[in-house]
């Protein structure tokens, strides 16, 4: 059996900090042999259960196909402010669909209290955003004025599909990584109402980038069942190192690469088995001479299950030593509670 990782072995970080983040090669998969399929199943599952962060290269997303999504990105964020605002993201948080304007929105990590957000939100994250969902979704898409950026609407679904048919691949492994049926997460995530995320992060004073009083976007973990980003070669994306709490490893850009990640939906739902990670954005590792950042781009997809699907710990994930450790709870519901907070 060929070995598909093909960099930094996950190897005893528990005296030794990690230094990066794996490469999983996940052109085996496409093999069709179920030896290989199994294999990369299970490299995907060791990371993820040890790190929750990795690298996929050979993911079947061509390098065009990143390459336009990136170009629209560009092309939608240098519309003007008025452009923008006739596809505004509504105020109710949970409806994740269009524009959110530089400062408007602040992540923030499990916090619940209206009074403790509030004052989280004195420091919004300097980034603009767009957000797209499924077409015909529970929640309904703004667009920009086709006159405005003729196009626009098709490129971002052209990517929002093949990030879709993307993250099928990688539901199956990972069913086939935890010892399930191929198909098991395939059956939650039929009629996914996943998320497209375009990220602006426009050149910012660097020291206050490095001294902590701005951020491109503070630390957290993502909601959902799986992340797969794209990012530009700005840099600033760092992970929290598994094994020490607090101390963050960069995630630097791989050409080619999606990087991919637990959200904790999927966390809950393995019964903590899968870990979903803290990874911020902060200044880009180059010192500029300007003392102004680079421009950032980057572009998240965050897969979500159906909505009208219940889950509850994964076999395998719970024993009578290892109860479980959550209720049932549907994705929905799951969804909405944690999308109210960071608006
Ligand atoms: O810009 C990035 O690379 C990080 C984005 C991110 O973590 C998020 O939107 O959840
Ligand atoms: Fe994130």
């Amino acid at each position: 059996m060929s070995s598909v990782t093909t960099t930094v072995e996950v190897v005893d970080t528990t005296t030794s900090p990690t230094s990066s983040l794996p490469i999983i090669d996940f052109s085996p998969f496409f093999s069709g042999k179920p030896e290989e399929k199994l294999e990369t199943g299970k490299q995907m599952v060791k990371v993820l259960r040890e790190v929750g962060f990795m690298y996929i290269i050979n993911h079947g997303i061509e390098q065009k196909e990143i390459d336009d999504i990136f170009e629209w990105s560009k092309k939608f964020f240098e519309l003007s402010d008025e452009q923008k605002s006739k596809c505004p993201h509504p105020p109710n948080g949970a409806h994740h669909r269009g524009w959110s304007a530089l400062g408007k929105e602040k992540v923030v990590q499990m916090v619940f209290d209206e009074k403790e957000i509030s004052n989280l939100r004195k420091h919004p994250d300097v980034k603009e955003s767009f957000d797209v969902g499924k077409e015909d979704g529970y929640y309904c898409n703004f667009w920009p004025e086709d006159t405005d950026i003729p196009g626009f609407k098709a490129g971002c679904q052209n990517y929002y599909n093949k990030a879709t048919l993307t993250s099928k691949y990688f539901l199956r492994a990972l069913a086939l990584g935890m010892d399930l049926n191929e198909d098991f997460f395939l059956n939650y995530h039929i009629d996914s109402e996943n998320q497209l995320r375009l990220l602006h992060y426009p050149p910012t004073k660097e020291q206050d980038l490095r001294n902590g009083s701005t951020e491109r976007i503070a630390a957290h973990t993502d909601f959902g069942t799986m992340t797969l980003l794209l990012q530009d070669s700005c840099g600033g994306l760092e992970v929290e190192d598994p094994y020490h709490k607090g101390v963050f490893i960069p995630a630097p850009y791989v050409p080619g690469a999606l990087v991919v990640n637990t959200g904790d939906f999927l966390m809950r739902w393995s019964n903590n088995a899968l870990k979903s990670t803290l990874h911020r954005v902060r200044a880009p590792p180059i010192i500029s001479e300007t003392g102004y950042s680079k421009v950032r781009y980057s572009i998240p997809f965050f897969i979500s299950a159906d909505r009208t699907k219940t889950i509850d710990c994964l076999p395998g994930t719970y024993s009578e030593e290892n109860p479980k450790k959550y209720e049932p709870i549907n994705a929905l519901e799951y969804l909405s509670m944690r999308l109210n907070a960071t608006y």
